[in-house]
């Protein structure tokens, strides 16, 4: 017997993924699921599935697969996504959100615009993604051949941010996969190369542990700031703009805390058999 669930696609800064509220339909093998379904051909295509789940703790909880079906701690974009899907469909009428994760409790805050009548809908999230966890600043590292030196950053999930003096002449998908995997990462990691445009804004392209070269990535943007400043490069606010559009990151200097901005899309929704 198949059981049809209900899913959504959507996307922040052109990450996307399968969102399934799993509150209505308990998902029993999502990784599994995430890789059928990430599959551009003979899935739905997407760089993973995020399942919003109840909590004890928060008002809601997040999961998140990638494309490779390995769990992530953390997902910037698709937190935002959630901030969208839970209050567009009126799960919750509150516009500060907390959300449990793997690491941790976010919390959001929703901006929506005025539809027809009383109804709103999400256009921007405000994310308070938490302090940054900043290992080597300068790590020298070799990777097909070439020496480069990246800042480790975890925002909950593993970064290795690289500066650039022209983004265009790194080859992503030949040096992503050599890095993701290094052996100085034994659980692998998340790749950022980034061009300082200026003081206030980079140029960032992500190759993503468990999903490769993605459009976006939320913590990625974190970490790439949060890196700038380390590294006296940026101030810090900072407007990391990646393939898919541009986040506005800001590093707070009283609090610790990393506050990720940007906008969450509905792409479609539909119905599938698993
Ligand atoms: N795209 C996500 C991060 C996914 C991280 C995942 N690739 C991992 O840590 O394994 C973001 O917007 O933050």
């Amino acid at each position: 017997m198949t059981e049809p669930i209900r899913f959504t696609k959507m996307h922040g800064a052109g990450n996307d993924y399968i969102y399934v509220n799993a509150m209505a339909f308990p998902i029993r093998n999502p990784e599994k699921l995430a890789i059928r379904l990430s599959a551009p051909h003979t899935g739905i295509g997407s760089d993973g599935l995020v399942l919003i789940g109840s909590s004890k703790i928060a008002d809601f909880s997040m999961r998140i697969f990638n494309a490779d079906g390995s769990e992530a701690m953390m997902c910037g974009n698709a937190s935002r996504c959630i901030g969208k899907y839970v209050y567009d469909k009126r799960l919750t009428d509150k516009k500060n959100v907390t959300l449990e994760t793997r690491s941790g409790i976010k919390e959001l805050q929703l901006t929506t615009r005025k539809l027809s009548g009383s109804r709103e809908e999400v256009t921007e999230v405000t994310v308070d993604m938490g302090c940054p966890v900043v290992g080597e600043a300068a790590l020298e590292i070799e990777a097909g051949g070439y020496f480069y030196t990246g800042t480790v950053v975890s925002m909950g999930n593993p970064h290795l941010v690289i500066f650039v003096e022209d983004i265009a002449n790194i080859n992503l998908p030949a040096i992503g996969p050599l890095l993701e995997c290094h052996p100085l990462f034994p659980n692998r990691t998340n790749v950022e190369f980034v061009q300082i445009l200026n003081m206030d804004e980079v140029r960032m392209k992500v190759w993503e542990r468990g999903s490769g070269i993605t459009q976006a990535c939320g913590t990625g943007a974190c970490a790439t700031a949060v890196a700038g400043v380390i590294r006296r490069k940026t101030g810090r606010k900072t407007k990391v703009v990646m393939d898919g559009g541009p986040l506005t990151i800001r590093w707070d200097e009283s609090s610790g805390h990393v506050y990720m901005t940007g906008g969450a899309v509905k792409v479609f929704e539909g119905e599938l058999e698993i």
